[in-house]
This record gives C-alpha cells, structure tokens and sequence, in this order.
C-alpha cells in the first residue's frame, strides 16, 4: 500500500465522522479488515513522520498516547512500527484498548515494550523528541480535562496528532470543552474532515498532512471548493455577459462600491454601472472610466433604473449608509427580484428590519462576516460561539445552513474558513487555510471587492451558490497571487492573471 500525501484541499471533500465510518465500512464490506486499514493508517503516519522530521534517527525517544478506541490502535501500531526501526518508544494509555481492532494492536505492541500508565505520560513526554497524540480522532464525544493538564504544558519539540489533536470536534473544529492537545503536524486519512479546516482546527492541528489509506473515493456531503470552471468569454455581445449594479453612498463613501464594481467588471460582467446620489457624481467619474455612473436619488429613481430588464444582477451594501434613503433602496431591490448581492450597510439595514427580512428571496446572496452574522441571526451566533460540552459542537457549517434555510437565500459567512450555503441544504466551504491561508485578505475593503466579484459573476448568469462558492476561491487565490503587502485595490488587479493561470 503506498502511504503517499495526497496534497491540495482544492476541491476535495470535507468528510463528516459518519461519513468517514461509513467509508471504512464499505471497505471492510468488501473484504479489507478494519486491522489492515490500521496497519495503513499507521504506515502512512510513520511515512509522514519520515517526511516531514527525517531528523529522527535509530535512538530518538519517541512518546506515544494511546486512548481507547481507533485512535489509540493507530498509536500501537505506529509505536511498534517505530520501536522496530531502532526508536527508543515509551507509550502510555490513558484507558486499556477496548476497540477490537485497538486491542489487536495493543497485543502486539506488548510483545515489543510495555504500556505504561498515565502517571507517567506527562514525564516521557517532557524528554521526548517526538510526542505522538493517539488518544482521541473522530470519536471524541466528550471534553477533556484534568487527564491532559499537565500534558499541555510540556513543551515538546515535536507534536504530532494522528487524525486530530486531541480534544478538537471533528465536525466543527471547535474544541470540545476547553482543553486540547495542539499539535505541530496533524497526519489524517483518505479526506479531510471538517474540524480540519474550520474554525480552530487549523491552529490546532498545525500542518495537515493528507494519506491515502486505499478507501474509495465516494464523495460526502460537503466538499471545498475548487478551481473554477467555465470563466472563459466566448464570442458574443456584452449583453449576452450581463449588466450589474452596484449601489454607492453618500459623497466621500464611495470607495468601497468602487472597488465591489471594478471587481465585477474584471471577472467578466458585460457591463457595470454603479448608482450614486447626484451629489457624489463628480467624486466618482473622477475615479472611473470603463464602470458607467447614474444617478439614483431613492427608491424611485432606482425602480425607474430598473426597467431595463438588462441590468439582471444587484450589488448593495458597501459604503451604502444606513439611513432611511438606503433602507428603501433595499427595499425596492429586492421587489424586483433580481439577483441581488446583500452586503455590509444592506446586512445591517436588513437585520434590523423585519419588513426587508421577509423580502428576501432565493435569488440573493447575503455576505456576512461574523459580526454581521450575529445580527442577522443571534440566535445561531450564540451557539456556534458558546460553550461546547459534548460533541459533535454545533459548527459554522451548521450556522449557515440554518441561516440559509431560514432567510429563504443564499449566505456567504466570510472567514478563513467561508461558509457557503443554500437554502435547500447545499453547503461548501472555501478553506483559506495551511497551504492556502491568505492572512493579507484582513484588510479593509477585501470584502467589498468579494461582493463585486460575486455579483459579477451573478451578472454572468451564474446562480447565488455558485456564484458565492467561486468568487470565495477567486479572492482567496487572488490574494495569495499577491501576497504580503496586499490592500483591496489590489485584488480586482490580480483577476487578470490569475484568470489566465487557469488556462483562459
Ligand atoms: N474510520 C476509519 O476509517 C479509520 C479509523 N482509524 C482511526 O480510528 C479512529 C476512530 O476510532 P474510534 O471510533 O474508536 O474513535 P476514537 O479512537 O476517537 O475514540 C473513541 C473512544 O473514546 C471514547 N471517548 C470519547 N471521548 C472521550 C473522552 N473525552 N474521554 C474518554 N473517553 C472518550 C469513546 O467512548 C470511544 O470508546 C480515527 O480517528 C482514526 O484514528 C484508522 O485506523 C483508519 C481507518
Ligand atoms: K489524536
């Protein structure tokens, strides 16, 4: 079996712990047993551990935790696979093996070394090279606590978790509790998880490293989101590329929908026209050239811009304002029920406001990001930020659907960990995390620019989900294009070259 790294997150499915299970199972089904998948499983950690600390010789002292359950199996197996290479191993297990395969794997291992008690796990691990986290994966269903206090505070040089650190919720990312085992490297098998990338879970888990364990490739529910497809212009009219427009505030707080249009215009609208009050023309013609200006005074003038059938996608939010003007051009947008992208001021004026709350429809986007997701849906906030006593914790995943299905529209719940999700239950995720972290993307303005790119793309004819997912991939990979010392601006600029490394 080849333990190779499988790499990039882009498009792969982001398993649940029953999905997970359930993979095992077919497998087992079909006739490979549970213990030669844990023989894999603890293969690939041993061939990950060669790759990523070939420093570690014959002779280096190795200290392995082992729980109960699966988790604590793999943690046998990697200890014997260690010790017959020349490591000096001491393991430890916090309870015997009560999993079959686990107990296996015990019997093995004590035909090689001892299993000592927990007392004294916290000194092996102080004088270890490596500290091996085999206590708790996918099963992890309550806190932890006293039993790895002393553990969290032994500084080693080397941590390495097998599946997940212990403590962290493989559904949520959250930590179960309060107390987690955090680790240098996390080595996982056959898919990612979803604790793997949101919320704590990269900051926990440290680097990720992905294994094949030789499971077949059945999807799940929910998958990251991956390199975009059809972005490519083909002959034809700038009408057949849509028309979007962007709605702007007063005088001076027009920068934010300027860069939301030059966004939607880059990645490929036919034709954006932002609306402005008369007064704040001069400010912007100043500023623009290919994005075309109106003026829109309140709600009429909008309603009267939106006869032409032509402009089929909305962008209101970014430097809007909150005032009674803004809150009826809101209104009148959704009335035409277009596809309409809802962020910043618009997420405000709608949180605070039943009427426009009730007028959404399922051809909007909202985009919030977590402040603004606490005022649309608080409730929702509460519990995916509260206080977690058992597992599976209540997720950001969990919060958008729920939000999605209960807004009747498409949310966008922005972060390192973006959460798309569709009122009829689709939800993806764009990870800007281990290799793909884009840390320059907290920057002020980078979310007016998301919004422009998703409302281009809606313009494009593409739907609230899709749209949403591509335009999280497109910023996150824009920023990294641009790297260190990003700022807003230049993110629309990064759109032409990227556009082209995805062979348009
Ligand atoms: N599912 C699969 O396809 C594979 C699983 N493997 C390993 O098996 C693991 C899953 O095994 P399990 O399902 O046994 O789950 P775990 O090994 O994560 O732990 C489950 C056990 O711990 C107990 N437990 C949960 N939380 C506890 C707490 N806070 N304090 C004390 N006890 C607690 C549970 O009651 C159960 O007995 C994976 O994470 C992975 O490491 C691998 O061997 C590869 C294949
Ligand atoms: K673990």
């Amino acid at each position: 079996m080849d333990a190779r790294s499988v790499g990039s997150l882009d498009g792969a499915w982001l398993l649940s712990a029953t999905e997970m299970r359930a993979a095992e199972a077919r497998a087992i089904a079909a006739g490979t047993p549970g213990a030669v998948l844990m023989e894999r499983a603890a293969a690939s950690v041993v061939a990950a551990i060669d790759a990523q600390w070939p420093e570690l010789q014959p002779g280096a002292r190795i200290c392995v935790l082992c729980g109960p359950g699966g988790n604590g199996g793999d943690g046998y197996a990697v200890a014997r696979m260690l010790a017959a290479r020349g490591m000096r191993v001491a393991l430890h297990a916090l309870a015997p093996a009560s999993h079959p395969d686990a107990v296996g794997q015990a019997t093995l291992w004590r035909e090689m070394g001892e299993i000592g008690g927990w007392d004294g796990a916290t000194n092996s691990a102080a004088s270890a090279d490596l500290v091996i986290d085999a206590l708790f994966g996918i099963g992890l269903s309550r806190p932890l606590g006293a039993e790895i206090a002393a553990l969290r505070e032994v500084r080693a040089p080397r941590r390495l978790a097998i599946d997940l650190p212990s403590g962290l919720c493989s559904e949520s990312g959250r930590v179960i509790g309060e107390a987690c085992l955090d680790a240098d490297f996390t080595v996982t098998f056959h898919a990612p998880k979803r604790g793997h990338v949101l919320a704590e879970g990269p900051a926990r888990c440290g680097r990720l490293d992905l294994r094949d364990i030789g499971l077949d490739a059945v999807g799940g529910e929910i998958a990251l989101t991956g390199v975009p497809a059809d972005l490519a212009k083909r002959a034809g009219h700038k009408y057949g590329y849509g028309h979007a427009l962007v709605l702007s505030g007063e005088v001076g707080r027009g920068g934010a929908a300027r860069m939301a249009a030059r966004a939607a215009l880059r990645i490929g609208a036919g034709l954006v026209t932002l609306g402005c009050p008369a007064a704040a023309l001069q400010e912007n013609a100043a500023r623009l050239d290919a994005i075309m200006l109106r003026p829109v005074r309140d709600e009429e003038a909008l309603a009267g811009l939106l006869e032409d059938a032509r402009l089929n996608a909305l962008l209101l939010g970014p430097g809007l304002g909150t005032g009674a003007r803004e809150r009826d051009l809101v209104a009148q947008a959704l009335s035409a029920g277009r596809a309409t992208v809802l962020d910043a001021d618009a997420l405000t004026l709608v949180a605070n406001d039943d009427g426009l709350r009730g007028a959404l429809h399922p051809g909007c986007l909202l985009t919030p990001h977590e402040g603004e997701f606490a005022r649309l849906c608080t409730d929702l906030a509460d519990r995916m930020t509260g206080p977690t006593t058992s597992g599976p914790a209540f997720s950001r995943l969990d919060a958008a659907r729920e939000a999605a299905a209960r807004l009747g529209c498409t949310l966008l719940l922005k972060g390192p960990d973006t959460v798309i999700a569709a009122p009829d239950g689709r939800a993806r995720v764009n990870a800007s995390v281990y290799d793909r972290a884009a840390p320059w993307l907290a920057t002020a303005g980078a979310g007016d620019v998301l919004a422009g790119i998703a409302a281009g793309l809606m313009a494009r004819g593409r739907d609230g989900f899709d749209a949403a997912s591509t335009a999280a991939w497109l910023h996150s990979a824009a920023a990294r294009r641009f790297g260190p010392g990003l700022i807003a601006e230049d993110l629309p600029e990064q759109l032409p070259g990227l556009l082209r490394e995805l062979g348009l």
